[in-house]
């Protein structure tokens, strides 16, 4: 078993860290750890934030473990050589079209949630976001204009991209409720007018799968007047990043947080993917000790789960990683005062106990 590990900028190293004590706590046999870098640390070493010798790693890896990407110091830097650059180019080029990002609520955190406890306590749903395309990969330029610079971004959606994403939408909700809420906004964009028309399509396929649909603005609203509603939510890339951070609030933080991104390619063990916490690099507070690495660990335990097809060690991280949250070992971001460094001492001495 093979693991690539990029760590990234800002936080991202501090919350891989802990991530990698965690895998090394389970003393997993036949499995081999490489290092790559990406980021604004790939751009300060090699040049490029996606060096070819990283994409490389991550191809003949089966899985990937992710920090973070971005650094202010790069803003003035030519697109391409952001980077964010580094996860978009990843997330394309190793075709991984569906990002799972469940959002559930932990018992005993609920007074952390920007929620009503009791409104809290309902949340329990995953975001199947598409990743490959959107106005993320759309054509994208400048160019002067009467009105000075002008800037445009292409949202585009093809039937066969919304087909693909609609079914890892569908197979995710037979998983789970059977409820599947499909987020666009198709009183006013044409690339929602498509998606709806095919996801429709697809449904015919899933007749267990009850499917309503939901206009963007509505949904952001409904996801914190009453989450509970939702079970599975499939939606596109923009919508996608915004609603799950969203989601993160209405839990208690983004640091809590993780997600898989998912494409075809299938591997020994399970479906290859890429493991990353929904949140970025957090400059504000890198190198203070204060991230949470949560999210990281949950990462990981959806990596074990999906690619490496350990389901009884990802069980055991969550367990973990419930455990000493309501023991009370809270970060800055949970009203605590742990450091990045004692939360991750706390999953790891659980880790051992919980068998
Ligand atoms: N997949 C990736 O690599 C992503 C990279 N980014 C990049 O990250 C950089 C910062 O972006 P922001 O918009 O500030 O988003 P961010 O997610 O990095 O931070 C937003 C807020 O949440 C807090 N936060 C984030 N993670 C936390 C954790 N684990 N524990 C405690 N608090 C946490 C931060 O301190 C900040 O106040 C930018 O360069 C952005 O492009 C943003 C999102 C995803
Ligand atoms: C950094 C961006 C490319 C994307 C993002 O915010 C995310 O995937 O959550
Ligand atoms: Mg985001």
């Amino acid at each position: 078993m093979k693991i690539a590990i990029f760590a990234g900028d800002g936080i991202g190293p501090e919350v891989i860290a802990q991530a990698r004590r965690v895998l090394e706590a389970l003393s997993l046999p036949g499995l081999t750890l490489f290092e790559g870098d990406v980021g604004a640390a790939a751009y300060r070493r090699h040049g490029h934030p996606l060096p070819p010798e990283t994409l490389e790693m991550a191809r003949a890896a089966d899985a990937v473990l992710f920090g973070a990407v971005g650094d202010f110091s790069c803003d003035d830097l030519p697109r391409e050589l952001r980077p964010e650059q580094a996860i978009l180019g990843l997330r394309s080029e190793l075709g991984l079209f569906a990002n799972l990002r469940p959002a559930a609520g932990f018992p005993g955190l609920e007074h952390l949630s920007s929620l009503k406890p009791e409104v809290a306590r309902s949340i329990d749903l995953l975001v199947v976001r598409e990743l490959n395309g959107d106005v993320y990969f759309g054509d994208k330029g400048e160019r002067g204009s009467a009105g000075g610079r002008e800037g445009w971004d292409m949202m585009s959606y093809n039937e066969a991209e919304v087909r693909r994403i609609a079914h890892a939408g569908f197979r995710a909700a037979m998983g789970r409720g059977k409820k599947l809420t499909s987020v666009d906004k198709a009183n006013v964009l044409e690339t929602s007018r498509i998606w709806r028309e095919t996801v429709i399509e697809v449904a015919q396929e899933y007749p267990e799968v009850e499917l309503d649909h939901m206009y963007v603005d509505n949904a952001a609203m409904q996801l914190v007047k009453s989450p509970g509603q939702f079970d599975t939510i499939v939606t596109g890339n923009l919508f996608g990043d915004i609603l799950s951070d969203q989601a993160s609030a209405c839990v208690g933080s983004i640091g809590l947080l993780a997600s898989a991104s998912l494409g075809e390619r299938q591997t020994d063990y399970g479906t290859f993917g890429l493991y990353e916490p929904i949140h970025g690099s957090a400059p504000d507070i890198a190198g203070q000790g204060k991230a949470n690495p949560v999210a990281a660990v949950l990462s990981l335990a959806m990596l074990l789960r999906h690619s490496l097809g350990r389901e009884e060690d990802a069980v055991r991280i969550e367990r973990a990683v419930e455990a000493i949250l309501a023991d009370g070992v809270l970060g800055g971001d949970l009203g605590g005062s742990a450091s990045t460094q004692e939360v991750g001492d706390a999953i790891v001495r659980k880790i051992v106990t919980i068998s």
